[in-house]
């Protein structure tokens, strides 16, 4: 017989763990275009890059978008300036005159050069706290922009892939995109008018001089779009990469994961995959620092070249007389001035692109939120009801697929206050999904939902949630204290309408065992936070449905989805009297979804329904007479816990 060793660690760690591909994600293909833009591109996209960045900017804060504009301007004029107090310095000191007369012929052209930059210096300073405050502000706002469209926007889009795509690229990388962009435009600002002061005072000196600076510019030119280019490739080349190794990272940091990890001694194989991807990348940063020294070379060979035609055509110019030293002299300084404005802004064109790009997508995404949000103008809701008639209803969930069964087909039903409703069915028969219609979070795609008289789809969805309280199947574990989690659900904080909603959600007991009882914080990332268990968190959740619907007649419907799949049995006894019980204390209707039939014996009206559609309803003594699927569902429950007993007495 061949028997097998366990594996030992290293062989764990050989295996590693084979990821397959990634798909392609969308924000790639802005990387790409980047990567293949050119000037030309780059100069056709910038004035409309420029004016939304304007746009984006004054509407954060006027104030340093100005300061920001007059400063940079100030910058120049004082460069203008130095460099005209230059040539009057350097006419001086090249006098055929005594050394001591010269300078004091020179002094005047000193005071005004050293007036020049210390302004000069003031102006830049300002202007780069401007730009620094303006940055920030320009964030908050395209965050506070993006956050206010994606809470504003109805539900069904959440169904949407493809909105939900974009959400996610704008979220990752949109408002920070819109800070870049305003700075890299105020960095191009900065450089530009730095060049145009360098022209003006060259243009003004002798118009000879310009094709000179050109001359000078063209190596920092090619040199700047080459290394933005690589750059660009070798983002694109590591892209996929990136993305692996932050996977891989975000499985290992996780601390959902941390149990599993250890249970199937993943560790070595989880390293072993990272050192693959990690090392690739290695390679591709150390191509990259080759290639880009490379260039570098290239550039500043090419920018001596053009520095050794310029000197050259330079003297040329003095020896026939055309220019006098000391312009030649200040020449000399314009031409470095503007190679210097011009390093700053050759990359940050380059960004302002990119940064364009996505800022673009994230505008076309404000736009796109913009037509899903819900309609204006609407009818307030009803203050409550007598009867709410569901009509005919049939919803289809957005981006399924043509030929896909709508999850609710041509269903009616009436719900009336102070009785509860049970909803029945096998998994995916379209129970969540009616109770999302009836608590306003989808409208139907066909048919109606009304209260009395009125129907759903005119009214103001948020005014008609308020009036509905929901104990949600997949509910939020609030990273808060047990007592706002509960009183989180209504305006307002009344001690007396807590403890009852505990009580009626059997969360008191649970609160009792918290070290600091209500005020526990729940959640494990914060110091002395508490992780209740699930059936903990799903008490807590009862009480905060009950919490709302406890406030007279202001809350008329409440409706409980599963509410009971993670208590224990005396819990979920508990639950379902609490429930009759609101219905007949505060007159609301009561809609309950759940699987545990035993409990649905007690409601007044049951619907059973099946892929999608009501296929009984009635009483339960009705529906167990009828001999349908609830019979057949009944049996099958009740079965279960008959052969438990004489089980247990056999093998005992
Ligand atoms: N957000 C969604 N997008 C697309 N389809 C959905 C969505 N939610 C549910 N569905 C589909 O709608 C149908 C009804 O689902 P629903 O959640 O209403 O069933 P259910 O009766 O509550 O099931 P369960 O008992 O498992 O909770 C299912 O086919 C499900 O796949």
């Amino acid at each position: 017989m061949r028997t097998t060793s366990p594996p030992t660690p290293d062989d764990e760690a050989g295996e590693g763990l084979s990821l397959p591909a990634l798909t392609t994600p969308s924000w790639r293909h802005f990387g790409a275009q980047a990567a293949e833009a050119t000037w030309a591109r780059i100069g056709r996209r910038l004035p409309a890059l420029t004016a939304q960045a304007a746009a984006l900017a004054w509407r954060s804060s006027p104030r340093d978008v100005l300061a920001t504009t007059v400063l940079n301007i100030g910058v120049g004029a004082a460069t203008a300036w130095a460099l005209i107090a230059t040539t009057g310095v350097l006419g001086e000191l090249f006098q055929a005159a005594p050394t001591p007369d010269r300078l004091r012929a020179a002094l005047p052209s000193l005071v005004v050069l050293a007036l020049a930059l210390v302004l000069r210096g003031i102006c830049s300073a300002a202007a780069g706290r401007a730009q620094a405050r303006l940055q920030p502000k320009v964030v908050l706002a395209a965050e506070r922009r993006f956050l206010s469209r994606c809470t504003a926007v109805e539900l069904r889009a959440f169904d949407d892939s493809g909105f939900h795509d974009h959400l996610h690229r704008s979220y990752a990388r949109g408002s920070d995109q819109a800070g870049e962009l305003v700075r890299h435009t105020a960095d191009v600002l900065t450089g530009v008018v730095g060049v145009v002061a360098a022209v003006g005072v060259l243009g003004v000196l002798h118009p000879a001089l310009l094709p000179l600076l050109f001359l000078a510019m063209a190596p920092q030119w090619w040199g700047s779009s080459a290394a933005a280019r690589l750059r660009y490739r070798m983002i694109m080349a590591f892209t996929e990469g990136a993305r692996r190794k932050f996977l891989l990272e975000q499985i290992m940091v996780n601390r959902d994961n941390a149990a599993e990890i250890r249970s199937f001694t993943m560790e070595k194989r989880l390293l072993a995959e990272f050192d693959r991807v990690a090392d690739r990348e290695l390679d591709i940063q150390l191509g990259l620092a080759t290639r880009q020294s490379l260039i570098r070379l290239a550039g500043s060979t090419a920018g001596g070249l053009a520095a050794g035609a310029v000197f050259v055509v330079l003297g040329l110019l003095l020896v026939e007389g055309v220019v006098e030293i000391a312009v030649a002299g200040a020449a000399v300084v314009a031409i470095r001035v503007a190679q210097g404005a011009l390093g700053g802004a050759l990359p940050s064109l380059t960004h302002v692109y990119e940064s364009g790009l996505y800022f673009a997508d994230f505008v076309a995404f404000e736009e796109e939120a913009a037509r899903r949000l819900p309609p204006a103008d609407p009818e307030p809701a009803p203050e409550g009801f007598e009867e709410i008639r569901v009509e005919n209803v049939t919803f289809t969930y957005p981006g399924g697929r043509d030929g896909d069964a709508p999850a609710l087909d041509d269903v009616s039903l009436t719900l009336r206050r102070g009785r509860t409703v049970a909803l029945v069915g096998e998994n995916g028969s379209g129970k969540t999904t009616l109770a999302k219609l009836l608590s306003g979070l989808y409208g139907p795609g066909r048919g109606r939902i009304r209260w009395d008289g009125t129907d759903l789809a005119r009214v103001d969805a948020t005014d008609l949630r308020r009036r509905i309280s929901v104990i949600a199947q997949d509910h939020t574990h609030w990273p808060l204290t047990a007592r706002r989690n509960v009183v989180m659900s209504s305006p307002g904080d009344d001690p007396e309408r807590l403890d009852r909603a505990a009580l009626a959600a059997h969360a008191d007991t649970v609160v009792a065992e918290f070290a600091h009882g209500w005020d526990t914080l729940l959640d494990k990332r914060f110091a002395e936070g508490a992780e209740p268990s699930g059936g903990q968190w799903q008490r807590l959740a009862a009480a905060r449905g009950f919490y709302r619907g406890d406030d007279g007649d202001a809350t008329p419907l409440l409706i409980a989805d599963e509410p009971t799949a993670a208590l224990d049995a005396r819990a979920e006894h508990a639950f379902f009297s609490s429930l009759h019980a609101h219905a007949g204390r505060t007159g609301a209707a009561v809609v309950l979804i759940t699987h545990r039939l035993a409990s649905v014996r007690m409601a007044d009206h049951i619907v059973v329904l099946r892929r999608g559609r009501v296929v009984e309803e009635g009483s339960h003594t009705e529906l167990l007479e009828a001999d349908g699927l609830y019979r057949e569902l009944w049996d099958l429950q009740a079965s279960a816990y008959q052969w438990s007993v004489p089980q247990q007495r056999r093998s005992a």
